[in-house]
């Protein structure tokens, strides 16, 4: 059982703000990641709550309990970064049972418990090799056996997928996940990947110049984005501009968009003839024959035939573009005039000017 509670966490270095009040909490087991651009704050996140560094301000509870004061080596918590950091004169059981001799346990428990995590971790086999003599993905492996063996109470990832190529990437990616939800351990994972963040979490903060723009689940955070920042940061987006936003129940607008009027939901609190834009994600909108269930009419600009896909670009009579996906047997080129259905139940209304 461990729940974290961050409050309010604020942290300079000099007089460079890098928090400037980050929450955000996790629930036993989940595994909550820190996602956004390079330099928004979330590996200092990560280091306060391994008591790397001392915030500013602001609080850390685990369990209810803040943790601020108890030094890092005694949080109990296992950390695993980028560059996996192991002892390279060391055999890759001496480097996952070295956390277990530092606390003196006795040989035998030793033996047992790095033989049981390396089983688990898949590198039953390599235990008398050096890490340079193991592959990336295996010397990852190595360091997340290394934390997992002292069986913390919450698990650290910063971008462990980092220095390991593509198809790796997907097979650690995995086994971390994998691992974390059959311990049933709590585990933050920072990342600048929006797929691997959508993929492996139960929570994402997407994190915005050392603040949190929002914390969400994975769909939540795709499909109803609290501002632009986040709809751009999660996936493909076309934006249009709304007129004449007008509130129709909590949360649900008519608007006024590209020469239709359309019914949406978006984000709740929006005022009367507030200044906002539609999303539209590519994969909500389907290219029909013009006069059709169109609800939009547009000029194609380009289209590319990708063989299993189209992608095009298509202009709107009141200004603003459509990127869209269609089926490969639609045979349409620049230059044709085309209808486009838009799934209403996913566009989503959102403020111009982030909140
Ligand atoms: N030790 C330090 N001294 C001064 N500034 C720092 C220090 N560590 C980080 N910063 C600055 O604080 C900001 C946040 O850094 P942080 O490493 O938390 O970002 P990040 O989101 O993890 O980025 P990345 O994905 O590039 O690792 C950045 O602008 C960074 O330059």
């Amino acid at each position: 059982m461990t729940t974290v509670e961050v409050k309010n966490l604020r942290k300079s270095y000099d007089d460079f703000l890098a928090l400037d009040g980050v929450s955000l909490t996790a629930e036993t087991g989940q595994l909550v990641t820190l996602l956004g651009p390079s330099g928004c704050g979330k590996s200092t996140t990560l280091r306060c709550l391994a008591g790397f560094h001392e915030p500013n301000g602001g609080d850390i509870l685990v369990d209810g309990e803040s943790i601020l004061n108890v030094p890092s080596n005694r949080r109990k918590f296992g950390v695993v970064f980028q560059n996996y950091a192991l002892f390279p004169h060391m055999t890759v059981a001496e480097n996952i049972g070295y956390g277990l001799r530092l606390q003196k346990r006795s040989k035998g428990e030793i033996e047992t418990r790095v033989f049981d995590v390396m089983k688990l971790v898949r590198l039953t086999g390599l235990e008398d090799r050096l890490p340079r003599e193991i592959s990336g993905g295996q010397q990852q492996r190595v360091a997340l056996a290394r934390a997992l063996v002292l069986k913390p109470r919450l698990l650290l990832l910063d971008e462990p997928l980092a220095n390991l190529d593509a198809r790796l990437r997907d097979e650690v990616r995995w086994l971390i996940r994998d691992l974390q939800q059959q311990s049933g351990i709590t585990a933050f994972y920072v990342t600048h990947d929006q797929s691997e963040a959508m993929a492996m979490s139960d929570m994402v903060a997407v994190m915005k110049a050392g603040r949190v723009a929002q914390f969400a689940t994975p769909r939540e955070i795709y499909q109803k984005p609290s501002e632009r920042y986040v709809a751009d940061f999660t996936g493909e987006a076309n934006f249009l501009t709304a007129q004449r936003v007008q509130p129709v129940a909590e949360g649900r607008y008519s608007v006024h968009v590209a020469g239709a009027d359309i019914e949406v939901e978006g984000v709740p609190g929006l005022l009367k003839n507030a200044a906002a834009e539609l999303l539209l994600r590519p994969e909500s909108l389907t290219l029909v024959t013009t006069g059709d269930t169109a609800t939009f009419e547009g000029e194609v600009i380009k289209c590319a035939f990708l063989g299993a896909s189209l992608h095009c670009e298509i202009a709107l009579p009141e200004g603003g573009r459509l990127k869209l996906t269609a089926p490969p047997n639609h045979e349409v080129g620049a230059g044709d005039r085309v209808g486009i259905a838009i799934d209403l139940s996913h566009a989503w209304l959102m403020p111009e000017v982030a909140p």
